[in-house]
């Protein structure tokens, strides 16, 4: 089928890719011409593991280009996806759906044959019903443009397997032949047996916003109770094990740790409380400006932890490692780990920072901070060190290989990885979050 995808990043050159590899003739548009420029001479502008060697192969086969035009498009595509951003409103936690309503205008005004537009941008309930009235105003009422939403549940990180082989996918749609253009694109996936729901605009839009509310929530209550193992005692790990291991809870999304950041799930949750308050169901939604609260604490603490092992931070040297929001991404958007280094180095520490992929998002983001190219420059004259991306690179040092590196005999694990007998018996003074350290931390000092 001939397929365009409008908005090129993460999500965007993720679908157009893998469409690609599915044997689809696919263009990607962005509006952005260096981002475009880059793609189309095979280059991906970020890190996804598995993406740049999809994106050569398929820009080789010339079963995948790139664009600016809309005109390009319009005339030639019988699928439209949408892939544009709807980022956090300046100001407020609502999401700006203005990209989308962008990008439909766009379409509307240069479709030149009769398309199906389908949206994978994650929206507020209510959207896709607007755009339709987008659609109306803007389209040649010649040709029949239909409209679809189609969310995506990919994992930065895991992008390619996610959208080779989705878990589930789900369409909101009004017409019985929108359902069977969307069947015949996602062909190889129903071969896979991946389960294929079909339903209306609201129930699409909102499983996907209600799939990021629940695993932000879940990560958030296994935070939650590891406030309480820090103060009597407990092993935190143990604990998210035994609880896991209830079928009908699961292990997954239980890792206790720094707590959940990056380009979906913050906005995610707080734009669905925005919406649920829009409608008057403020109170719905109420308990996840809690789950944030706690999200947020988790930064806190690790810096508390690591001012209780220095003293002070003022003057100190620390080594902050890891910047990117989760390992084998490069992506630093509402990242946890550079909140914390900013966190550090404005309480007056000196902080080196070091990520296998993201120094670049991270220094163009916060360039007061220092960045190194390796972990042997970041560690090597710092009196702590904090482990806060769980990159391999960071879980695969041990006491004595990471002693030759360094003067520093302190070290705070955020994610969870070390055993801290292991460190300790090693000579290491260790802490981490979750696991009991003393002093204790006064959490309502944060007044939150
Ligand atoms: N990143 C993910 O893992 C992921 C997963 C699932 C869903 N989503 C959702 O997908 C959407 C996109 O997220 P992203 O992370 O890919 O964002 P992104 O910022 O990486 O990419 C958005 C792209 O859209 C382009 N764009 C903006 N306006 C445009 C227009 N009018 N026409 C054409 N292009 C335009 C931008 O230049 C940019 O390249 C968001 O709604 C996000 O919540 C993201
Ligand atoms: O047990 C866990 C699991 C995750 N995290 C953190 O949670 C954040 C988000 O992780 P993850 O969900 O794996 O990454 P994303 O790529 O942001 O993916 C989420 O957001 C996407 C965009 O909406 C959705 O498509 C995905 O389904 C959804 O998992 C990261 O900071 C992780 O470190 C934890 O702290 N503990």
């Amino acid at each position: 089928m001939k397929i365009s995808v409008i908005g090129t990043g993460y999500l965007g050159a993720t679908h157009a890719a893998c469409l690609a590899e599915l044997g689809h003739d696919v263009v990607g548009l962005d509006t952005d011409p260096l981002k475009i420029e880059s793609l189309a001479a095979g280059e991906l502008p970020f890190f996804e593991p598995g993406l740049a060697e999809l994106l050569n192969r398929h820009v080789g086969t010339g079963r995948l280009r790139f664009t600016t035009s809309y005109e390009e498009v319009g005339a030639w595509a019988e699928v439209h996806f949408l892939g544009v951003g709807t980022p956090q409103r300046q100001g407020e936690g609502s999401a700006d759906t203005s990209f989308v309503e962008a990008a439909v205008r766009s379409l509307a005004e240069t479709i030149t044959r009769d398309a199906l537009i389908v949206g994978k941008s994650t929206v507020p309930v209510g959207t896709t019903q607007r755009l339709r009235e987008v659609l109306r105003r803007h389209q040649d009422p010649s040709v029949e443009i239909g409209l679809a939403w189609n969310p995506e549940f990919l994992r930065e990180g895991f992008a390619v397997q996610d959208t080779l082989h989705p878990d589930r996918i789900v369409v909101g749609v009004e017409d019985a032949a929108h359902e069977r253009t969307l069947k015949a694109v996602y062909s190889a996936a129903e071969e896979q047996g991946v389960p294929f729901i079909v339903t209306d605009f609201e129930t699409a839009e909102l499983v996907k916003v209600a799939a990021n509310a629940f695993l932000a929530t879940k990560i958030s209550f296994i935070n939650a109770l590891s406030e309480i193992t820090e103060t009597v005692g407990g092993d935190i790990q143990t604990l998210a094990a035994g609880l896991g291991l209830d079928e009908r809870i699961g292990p997954k999304f239980l890792r206790a740790g720094l707590g959940f950041g990056g380009g979906c799930l913050p906005k995610d949750i707080r734009a669905l409380q925005a919406r649920a308050s829009e409608l008057g169901h403020e109170r719905s939604m109420r308990f996840l400006s809690e789950v944030e609260d706690i999200n947020l604490r988790r930064r806190e603490r690790a810096v508390f932890l690591a001012t209780a092992m220095l003293g002070e931070l003022r003057g100190k040297k620390v080594a902050a490692l890891g910047a990117a929001f989760k390992p084998n991404s490069d992506d630093v958007r509402d990242s946890p780990a550079l909140d914390v280094a900013v966190r550090l180095f404005d309480a007056g520490a000196e902080v080196a920072v070091y990520d296998p992929k993201a120094n670049f998002n991270a220094a163009r983001r916060f360039p007061r901070l220092r960045y190194e190219e390796s972990l042997a420059a970041a560690v090597a004259d710092a009196d702590l060190i904090l482990v806060l991306t769980e990159w391999d690179e960071f879980k695969s040092m041990s006491p004595e290989s990471l002693a030759l590196l360094t003067p520093a005999r302190k070290i705070v694990d955020a994610r969870n990885v070390f055993s801290g007998d292991r460190w300790n018996s090693a000579g290491w003074e260790f802490a981490a979050l979750g696991r009991k350290h003393a002093p204790v931390f006064d959490y309502a000092s944060l007044g939150v």
